[in-house]
């Protein structure tokens, strides 16, 4: 039976995302990921952290019930799939097929779809909301332009436009600074500081190490199963970095 985990832990009120025993075995008896369980607070960044392999995506796709899995993931007191339009998900660029036809303004409006009633489109409102978010990220010249003809960080640029017409409560992004430039890096963190400041929870697969501490509130470290999870402070150490990445000494890493 399944325990949920501020039961075990915390009031119930310090945290808005959970997940919660979430286990995944692409071949019978193999799991590549094993018992998830951590909860962040509402209104906090917070970084997945992990080696390649470790199980980032798989998590990811696990609480978002793309892939079959064991456990949850809770928004509030609710699983994730019964509040889907509250959550923004931006896949790993790889994962994304650009030679789908759509422009940046159509890529964006799909944030607006959630919210739309059956079968009802776009409206003007929405499409100065799309052009607004454009110009947050510094992206409303090209708002005419195929998808499948941005830059790797252009394209993420857009994917977090398409994030804040959304008014998403929870916005889970699988490496969105994976071969951008550091300028992309820094508008997009200071939007989402933005984001969370305005009380949305952001969950994010980062890869780089040094910049953990300034970027994230808390963390999740896993390799197959979670290692550590807290705020970065106390989760975040040296030990848990050796669990998770089985290295001799990452201290070079993070300096
Ligand atoms: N569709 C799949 N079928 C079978 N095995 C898979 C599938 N997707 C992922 N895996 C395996 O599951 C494990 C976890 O993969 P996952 O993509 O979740 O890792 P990750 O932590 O996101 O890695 P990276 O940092 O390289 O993106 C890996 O061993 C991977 O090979």
């Amino acid at each position: 039976m399944l325990i949920r985990l501020y039961e075990l832990v915390v009031e119930r009120s310090d945290f808005i995302f959970s997940v919660a025993h979430v286990s995944v075995a692409y071949q019978a008896g193999q799991r590549v990921l094993d018992d998830a369980t951590f909860a962040f607070p509402a209104g906090s960044i917070n970084g997945l952290i992990g080696p390649n392999g470790a199980g980032k995506s798989t998590l990811l796709r696990a609480v978002l019930n793309m892939i079959p899995h064991q456990g949850q993931g809770y928004l509030d007191d609710i699983p994730l799939a019964a509040v889907a339009k509250d959550i923004a998900y931006v896949a790993q660029t790889s994962r994304i097929d650009l030679t789908f036809p759509i422009t940046v303004l159509g890529c964006v409006l799909l944030g607006t779809y959630p919210r739309l009633a059956l079968l009802q489109r776009p409206r003007e409102r929405e499409r100065r909301a799309a052009r607004s978010a454009l110009a947050e990220v510094d992206m409303l010249d090209f708002q005419q332009r195929q998808i499948g003809q941005l830059s790797g960080g252009q394209l993420q640029r857009v994917f977090l436009a398409r994030c804040l017409v959304q008014h998403a409560r929870l916005i889970i992004l699988d490496e969105p600074f994976a071969g951008i430039d550091a300028h992309s890096e820094q508008v997009m963190m200071a939007l989402l500081r933005t984001l969370a400041h305005n009380g949305e929870t952001i969950l994010m697969v980062h890869h780089d190490l040094k910049t953990v501490p300034a970027y994230f509130d808390n963390v999740a470290l896993i390799n197959r199963r979670v290692i550590a999870a807290g705020p970065t402070a106390t989760a975040f150490t040296d030990d848990a970095l050796r669990q998770a990445y089985g290295l001799a000494d990452v201290g070079g890493d993070r300096q």
